[in-house]
């Protein structure tokens, strides 16, 4: 992609002398340097309570220091001297403890009040501004008469320190009381400010804000000595209640003691789509693209977003000026917020929706301006791709992400690599057993359970059905298989996998056994597909650490399938306060997360509870001991048996019933019959019509 001049650029060659010159002139001249930069605002810290805090009630005692009582009249005893011997009555006992215990408060946070008395207006120096160069005793402390309460305001217009305090009160509002200064009301006059000099137009023009945009903003300047800095003039209803000045080295500062608010706040007033941008620049950029409905946050961004909970309205100091907003902001539906695409910009988003209602808002995507950077926001778009390019931002504006509320949109890659199959496997792994193919196919991240009667070869046709995996699709596994022996397991997937016995033993019936060579081979093929979980000591694995391993498995070995065979040999001990239904749904819950997050297959064998009156068919899948849950909640169900009485039938005959398939994609209920080499341990498809065609009630179908 090419990188597009800027429009700021084009517009000095296309008038490159005059520009040029004016760039030069304001160089020098002006007090602002070339637009190189965006800003990120930094207040400088001009006093310890800037006027931001200066809003909040004074306390949550209420500052009501004339406010009677019911004690007055009878209270004013205590200022009334007594004779030595004179018994105090309760009353008085109490009012003077208490009283001690206040003056004690105040004292601690600057106040003489030794002269003080209860039930009066006391006046004395301020501790706050320590009554000015005249240090005029200007604080008016009022104490309750029965000497409980005390609260003050400082009448010093540059100090306005208000509190209160109780010396009961489980925590002091002392510690609390913080400065209010009285909102000090300002005219253009007052501020002499003046019309934006040709240098500062200039200034403005190279970042493409027009005359009368600025005017109609009423952007002013204002000069301090020889420096001219540029005046932001904050309006709420058409009345100035603010400024803030930016000076040639990109400082800013706002007028002490005026109230917080939006930059541009009647702009929005009674709009019901809003956009909140990060500079009162990006909100006169948004007016050249046609937005007046912006507003701009008078402090800039903040380093990170909080990690603390929302605080409440009068504590949440740093975005006061929403709270002083609020009644503006509550009109709109749709709030756009474009703030700067750097972190702190984003981070001003968020607390920007924690507040707003993140339900209510949109954000934007600054455009691409070079190769690998983005344009920071909306006046870079503007000078970089013009008004259109701005507008176009603002209209594909986006919701606002809120955690754990999706759209399909959000998965369209997931949706498109499903439906063209990118990723393999979505319509399952066949078994390698062509009379179950319509019925059972491996999906990645399903969970399959395996019961039936116990020998019934749950283990050996999950063994087999692995062999065929890795065979078809060079899967490999991870084992969790707690009552097979190592060498017994490794015998019966290398007779699988060989199609050999392991030895020349009674059930070899005269096959040949593996060779050493093939034997060989066998291992290093067992080593490449399986890795095993298991526990080197007594106690019993849980199922947490099962899947940690598993886990590991994947991510060390790429294992795309696990096994845990058996559920009862697994430590199960679970908090007394949770039953076993409880217990088993959460576990399920666990393996289902593990198979889903890691594409991994999971097989989970399960036992029936004891069968009273078994006849021997196949058991049914809400006979698995435990739970219900093993069957809601798994995605296959499967159940394995065959015939032990020779009598019954031929015994080499496995019947595999499939009891339930969530995933149609993946399969269907019924039966199949494999038949089992006992030499090899391998499994072939029977062409033999399954004895479940007539279908068990009990077949669950999804
Ligand atoms: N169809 C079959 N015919 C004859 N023997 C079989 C058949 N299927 C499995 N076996 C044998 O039955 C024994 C037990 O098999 P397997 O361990 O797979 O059963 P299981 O159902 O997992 O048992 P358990 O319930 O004890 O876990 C093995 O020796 C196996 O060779």
């Amino acid at each position: 992609m090419h990188l597009r001049f800027p429009h700021s650029l084009r517009l000095l060659f296309s008038s490159s002398k005059l520009t040029t010159m004016t760039t030069q002139t304001l160089f020098h001249s002006s007090p602002f340097p070339p637009f190189k930069t965006t800003h990120r605002h930094r207040f400088p810290h001009r006093r310890p309570f800037f006027t931001v805090f200066c809003s909040k009630p004074i306390s949550r005692n209420p500052p009501s220091p004339l406010r009677t009582n019911g004690y007055h009249g009878d209270a004013s005893h205590a200022s009334i001297p007594r004779p030595v011997q004179y018994d105090k009555t309760p009353l008085e006992k109490t009012v003077e403890l208490q009283f001690s215990i206040l003056k004690t408060k105040l004292k601690a946070v600057g106040m003489e009040t030794e002269l003080c008395e209860p039930g009066q207006h006391n006046h004395l120096l301020c501790p706050e501004c320590l009554g000015g160069d005249q240090q005029e005793k200007s604080l008016s402390l009022y104490i309750s008469p029965d000497g409980g309460s005390a609260a003050w305001v400082c009448f010093r217009g540059k100090c306005g320190w208000k509190g209160s305090t109780q010396a009961f009160a489980g925590r002091s509002s002392l510690t609390k009381a913080i400065p209010v200064q009285k909102k000090r009301e300002i005219t253009e006059e007052e501020l002499q400010l003046e019309p934006l000099c040709n240098e500062l137009l200039a200034y403005f023009s190279e970042r493409l804000i027009s005359k009368e945009t600025l005017e109609r903003n009423s952007v002013k300047q204002r000069r301090y000595h020889d420096q001219i800095v540029i005046a932001f003039t904050y309006h709420r209803n058409g009345a100035l209640v603010s400024c803030k000045y930016r000076d040639i080295n990109k400082k800013f500062w706002q007028e002490e003691n005026t109230e917080k608010i939006l930059y541009g706040l009647d702009d929005i007033v009674g709009q019901s789509d809003i956009i909140i941008v990060e500079g009162e620049m990006d909100k006169l950029a948004m007016e050249e693209a046609g937005f007046f409905n912006c507003v701009s946050v008078p402090d800039g961004a903040p380093p990170s977003v909080s990690s603390k909970e929302l605080p409440s309205p009068d504590q949440d100091k740093k975005y006061q000026y929403l709270w002083n907003c609020k009644d503006e902001l509550k009109q709109a539906t749709r709030v756009i917020l474009a703030t700067d695409g750097d972190p702190p910009g984003q981070a001003l988003a968020e607390e920007l929706a924690r507040r707003i209602g993140k339900e209510k808002c949109w954000r934007v995507r600054w455009p691409k301006k070079g190769r690998s950077d983005n344009c920071k926001d909306a006046n870079e778009v503007l000078m970089y791709f013009g008004p259109d390019a701005l507008k176009e931002v603002i209209e594909n504006a986006e919701l606002y992400p809120i955690r754990g509320l999706f759209n399909f949109r959000d998965y369209f890659d997931e949706i498109n690599a499903y439906y063209h199959q990118t990723l393999g496997y979505e319509i399952g792994v066949p078994t390698g057993w062509n009379n179950l193919n319509d019925l059972y196919n491996i999906v990645p991240g399903e969970l399959t359970i395996v019961t039936g009667v116990p020998n019934s070869g749950k283990s050996e046709w999950i063994d087999a059905l692995l062999c065929n995996l890795n065979q078809i699709a060079g899967w490999k596994f991870a084992l969790c298989s707690m009552e097979n022996k190592v060498r017994e397991h490794a015998r019966k997937l290398l007779e699988k996998h060989l199609k050999k016995p392991f030895f020349n033993a009674r059930y070899g019936e005269n096959v040949e056994r593996m060779s050493v060579e093939e034997f060989e081979q066998g291992k290093l093929w067992l080593s490449d597909t399986f890795s095993l979980i298991r526990c080197e000591d007594d106690s019993l694995p849980n199922i947490s650490w099962v899947l940690a391993l598993a886990k590991a498995a994947v991510l060390r070995h790429g294992v795309r399938g696990l096994v845990i065979d058996p559920y009862n040999e697994l430590d199960h001990q679970r908090p007394p306060n949770q039953t076993e239904t409880e217990y088993v749904s959460q576990m399920l819950t666990f393996i289902k997360r593990f198979a889903q997050h890691h594409g991994c297959h999971v097989w989970f064998v399960a036992h029936p509870r004891q069968l009273h009156n078994w006849v021997g068919g196949p058991p049914n899948l809400y006979d698995i001991s435990g739970s219900a849950h093993f069957i809601n909640k798994c995605d296959n169900g499967i159940i394995i048996h065959r015939i032990r009485d020779p009598e019954a039938g031929p015994i080499d005959q496995v019947q595999v019933c499939v009891r339930k398939v969530r995933n149609k994609v993946a399969g269907t209920v019924g039966d199949a019959i494999l038949l089992y080499n006992r030499v090899t341990g391998e499994y072939t498809a029977a062409d033999i019509e399954s004895p479940a065609d007539k279908r068990s009630p009990s077949a669950i179908k999804r």
